[in-house]
């Protein structure tokens, strides 16, 4: 196996912190895969992305890129990836083929090549009829599209995506996914980071999950799922106002096939969302659930049957919903 990207004992505490945004965080990427780096806000991936590509500098730990050490030599490291950041930083002052064109001129490329290389990533992104647009007549979507093509224009070898789909519209989010997808055909590495449990499942082909700068697990996104106590879920939204959430969930994990119960609505929602993780097969414990509460006289407004994801490895490990 070859390793694309090695973080080892990383850390990262950022002036007058009182925390350490990169906790020791460990992991590695296999050259060709599509890694997904997850968690919810704040837990420091944008930070550890910042570290591989050089923009930000480590408190402590190792970072390897494509066989280089970023902080001992980032200048060899900039050659080998490149970043698609979160929020928009193309040039204003340029049309879409003119930052194309600036940037291979930035990474050396040669001049024939620079205007060949442009068209063909404008086509590729579905930018071709946009080449003459200005920055601020692009859409989101668009927007993203034209950093993602300049992104590949000096052929990284480690495309970092840092949470490539937020605030796209679904048809926008789709393109971009299919684009993910025809990169790890080529065999380019992609690091991408999302809170977006559902992105993360479909694109990845490993994921890890992080949380307060630190690794809590990293496994395919199928491993995982069948971790979990349950492979399927019910989910029971009660009006449970004079109840206590801890009863309810007590009562329900003692029925058979029930493996564990998490809630998952936040504190002084009108309504207790329940999630049941269940060994057998869900609907067959419609009846015992809804009987139990019944019993009880909790009032139920719903009972929906599902099967477990991504998210629900999340709530397992942090005992919280993420979004
Ligand atoms: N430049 C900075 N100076 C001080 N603290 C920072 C800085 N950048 C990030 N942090 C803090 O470091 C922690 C990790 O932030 P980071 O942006 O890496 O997380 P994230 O997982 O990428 O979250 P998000 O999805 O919201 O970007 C947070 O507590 C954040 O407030």
């Amino acid at each position: 196996m070859t390793v694309a990207v090695e973080v080892h004992e990383l850390v990262k505490r950022y002036p007058k912190s009182r925390s350490n945004a990169v906790d020791g965080l460990s992991f590695q990427v296999r050259a060709g895969e599509v890694f997904g780096l997850l968690g919810p806000n704040g837990a420091g991936k944008t930070t550890t992305v910042g570290i591989l590509t050089t923009r930000v500098e480590p408190t402590g730990g190792k970072a390897v890129v494509a066989g280089v050490d970023v902080a001992a030599d980032p200048v060899a490291a900039r050659r080998k990836v490149a970043v698609v950041p979160q929020r928009v930083n193309l040039d204003r002052s340029l049309n879409s083929r003119q930052n194309l064109i600036w940037h291979a001129t930035y990474h050396g490329v040669a001049r024939a090549e620079r205007r060949r290389l442009a068209d063909e990533l404008l086509e590729r992104m579905g930018l071709t009829d946009k080449a003459k647009a200005r920055v601020d007549d692009l859409s989101g979507g668009q927007a993203q599209r034209l950093m993602i093509a300049r992104a590949l224009i000096h052929k990284p070898e480690v495309l970092f995506l840092d949470e490539p789909s937020t605030g796209l519209d679904p048809q926008a989010r789709l393109f971009v996914h299919d684009r993910i997808d025809d990169l790890r055909s080529e065999g380019v590495t992609v690091v991408l980071t999302t809170h977006d449990m559902d992105e993360a499942e479909k694109l990845s082909d490993r994921v890890g999950v992080v949380d307060h700068g630190r690794l809590l697990t990293l496994d395919t996104p199928d491993a995982l799922i069948r971790s979990l106590p349950g492979s399927g879920t019910v989910d029971a939204t009660l009006r449970a106002d004079g109840y206590e959430p801890d009863k309810i969930s007590g009562l329900l994990s003692e029925i058979r096939g029930v493996e564990q119960v998490e809630r998952i609505s936040p504190d002084g929602a009108d309504e207790l969302r329940l999630r049941l993780y269940v060994a057998s097969e869900p609907a067959g414990l419609l009846g015992p659930i809804a009987q139990a509460l019944h019993e009880q006289r909790i009032p139920v407004n719903d009972l929906s049957l599902g099967s477990a994801t991504l998210e629900d490895v999340f709530i397992d490990l942090t005992g919280r919903e993420l979004r």
